[in-house]
């Protein structure tokens, strides 16, 4: 192997924004006296990283001008390839409260001190611009695109920050090292040269087999990078991932990796995003990185079919990685051939060989519906550390979320359901009924859009709390909104099944029945803004079981989600 040192960082050198003792007493002094601005989960990863260097040379979020040079040219100003914006967002109220030439006081949700920030500049998301260079779609299907589209404030601040504290993390402390420790680390084992793999998958056997082809052929040792940060809706939580990275680590050679977490918020802007993961990797010390199939991508767009080409991204950063400083080790697919019973690159593979291959989603997707993953796809310790975090459905936590008009039938359906969960007895049931809840976390709260919403995601929050922990809730309220019906789905299928009965009894019949006399009242106006009177309800586009009760029984209602249910694995 030929000496060569660690790669200088990118721009020459590490960037440190955490500032000295003496600093950090004067800044905590004034920061009660600044405007705060409380991070979310993703601005906070953004700040780590600028904090610790892992984005050098970026010294805080970017300007107005950064911002435009990176969108139109992919370089910051400094002519340096640069490929994502590291920008700020602040919602429309926050905006108008802040200037340029201001300080203000950057915090976690609990309130605590994380940096103070000085605002050079105050300008305009440029959203549909920012879609189209950065992701190339305005597609909301791509988690990107919707979160800049629907999450993101519209407007961003730029600035220096100085650092006080990193966002304190209470999970896996050791394996959280920024970059000064991990080239110290790889200077302290004599290392050379090290290939970084970043990834927000586990490791199954052709991503292993792809890593140590990697070290063979750069004669590296090998730094994972696997991402804690945001990663995409449906991934495998980082605590079961972390558990399945250390099974793989007694596969490799002794001492010849070291892992350590990345608490990154991915964009996942495919051959940009693969971009900057070179960038980062560059600033660990890594001298090579591996870029394969589909990096940095989401699954598939609305059409199933792929947001980038295969090779997109590795082409990409390839075509930059003289300019970024990294050797770029682009990989074709790795394909597994069942007669020779060995893993090959796609343009290995004689033509007219039986080939087979699972992605990351093919093997989340049977994790998640209980269906087997041959051991040539995945290592069995892993496949057991995704099994006893990800049960079948069966054993998994359980949302059946009934919404409808007043008088439908939601809480006669949900009290049967209720009786037949509880015979069945394998799982704790709790019943979270419209009227319920009202009286006992919404007491407060009316009939307003702003209340409703607030009285529904109480409710998705408890069932969340249920499904995470393996139980059955059943919901009952009339959640007249799609969105926030959307909101709480999101949140639920995270943990486990969710099943939305759109009980669709019209009104005319649900007025006929008029259980409380509340749609008599409301048709005399004694009560004002009632569900399907002069309140709107916007029914479920997909739910899982549209049920009219005007023609039957409740009991058999009942049936039909027991049957759906049974038909999903889920009883
Ligand atoms: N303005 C207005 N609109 C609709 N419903 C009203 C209203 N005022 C009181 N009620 C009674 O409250 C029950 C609905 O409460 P929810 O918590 O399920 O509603 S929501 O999901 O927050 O929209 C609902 O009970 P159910 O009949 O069990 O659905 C009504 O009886
Ligand atoms: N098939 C059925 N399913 C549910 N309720 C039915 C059915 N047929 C008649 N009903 C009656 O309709 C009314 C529905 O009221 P309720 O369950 O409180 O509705 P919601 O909770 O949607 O306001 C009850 O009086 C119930 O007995």
């Amino acid at each position: 192997m030929d000496q060569m040192d660690a790669p200088a960082p990118y721009g020459g050198e590490l960037v440190n924004l955490l500032v000295d003792d003496e600093r950090i007493e004067l800044l905590k002094k004034i920061a009660g006296k600044l405007t705060e601005l409380t991070l979310t989960d993703r601005q906070m990863c953004d700040v780590e990283l600028l904090a610790t260097g892992a984005f050098s040379p970026l010294r805080g979020f970017m300007v107005q001008s950064e911002y435009a040079s990176v969108l139109d040219r992919m370089q910051l100003q400094n002519g340096l390839v640069w490929p994502l914006p590291i920008c700020l967002d602040v919602n429309d109220l926050a905006a108008r409260t802040l200037e340029a030439g201001q300080s203000v006081a950057l915090r976690d949700a609990e309130g605590f001190l994380l940096a103070v920030m000085h605002i050079e500049d105050i300008f305009p998301a440029e959203k549909e611009k920012e879609a189209e260079k950065i992701y190339g779609t305005r597609d909301p299907a791509h988690p990107g695109v919707d979160h800049l589209m629907n999450a993101c404030g519209d407007t961003y601040i730029g600035g220096r920050i100085e650092a006080i504290h990193l966002p304190p993390h209470f999970d896996f402390q050791r394996l959280r090292r920024s970059p000064v420790e991990i080239r110290q680390m790889a200077e302290k084992l004599g290392w050379n040269r090290m290939v970084g793999f970043h990834t927000r998958n586990p490791i199954h056997r052709p991503q292993f087999e792809l890593t140590l082809k990697a070290m063979r052929k750069a004669s590296a040792n090998l730094l994972l990078l696997p991402t804690v940060g945001i990663t995409m809706p449906g991934d495998f939580d980082h605590y079961t991932r972390i558990k399945c990275y250390r099974e793989i680590a007694k596969r490799y050679p002794p001492d010849a990796h070291i892992l350590n977490l990345l608490p990154l918020a991915n964009r996942m802007a495919g051959p940009r995003e693969a971009l900057l993961h070179a960038i980062i990797a560059r600033n660990f010390g890594c001298s090579h990185f591996i870029i394969g199939e589909h990096h940095g991508s989401p699954d598939t767009d609305q059409n199933g079919q792929p947001f980038y080409p295969g090779a997109a991204a590795r082409e990409f950063a390839e075509a930059f990685d003289g300019h970024i400083g990294i050797q770029i080790l682009g990989f074709q697919e790795m394909l597994y051939l069942p007669f020779e019973d060995e893993y090959r690159f796609a343009d290995q593979v004689p033509d007219g060989t039986q080939t087979l291959s699972f992605s990351g989603f093919d093997i989340r997707t049977r994790i998640r519906t209980g269906r087997k993953v041959p051991l040539w796809a995945s290592f069995p310790e892993v496949i057991s550390a995704l099994r006893k975090a990800y049960p079948p459905p069966r054993k998994q936590g359980l949302t059946v979320f009934f919404t409808g008009l007043s008088g439908a039938g939601k809480s006669t359906l949900a009290k049967i359901l209720y009786a037949r969960f509880m015979e069945l007895g394998d799982r704790p049931v709790t019943l979270l009924d419209g009227d319920i809840v009202r009286q006992n976390l919404s007491r407060e709260l009316s009939f307003s859009k702003e209340h409703r919403d607030i009285n529904v995601r109480r409710i998705g929050f408890v069932a969340s709390e249920i499904t995470k922990n393996r139980g059955i809730a059943i919901c009952a309220p009339i959640a007249p909104y799609a969105s926030t019906r959307t909101e709480i789905r999101r949140r639920i299928e995270e943990y486990g099944g969710f099943a939305e009965v759109h009980v669709a009894t019209p009104i005319e019949e649900c007025e006929k029945r008029d259980r409380k006399g509340m749609y008599a009242k409301a048709r005399a106006g004694l009560i004002k803004g009632f569900t399907g009177v002069d309140d709107p309800y916007e029914p479920p586009e997909c739910p899982e079981l549209r049920i009219d009760t005007t023609h039957m029984t409740p009991n058999e209602a009942v049936k039909d989600i027991l049957l759906f249910l049974g038909e999903k694995g889920y009883i």
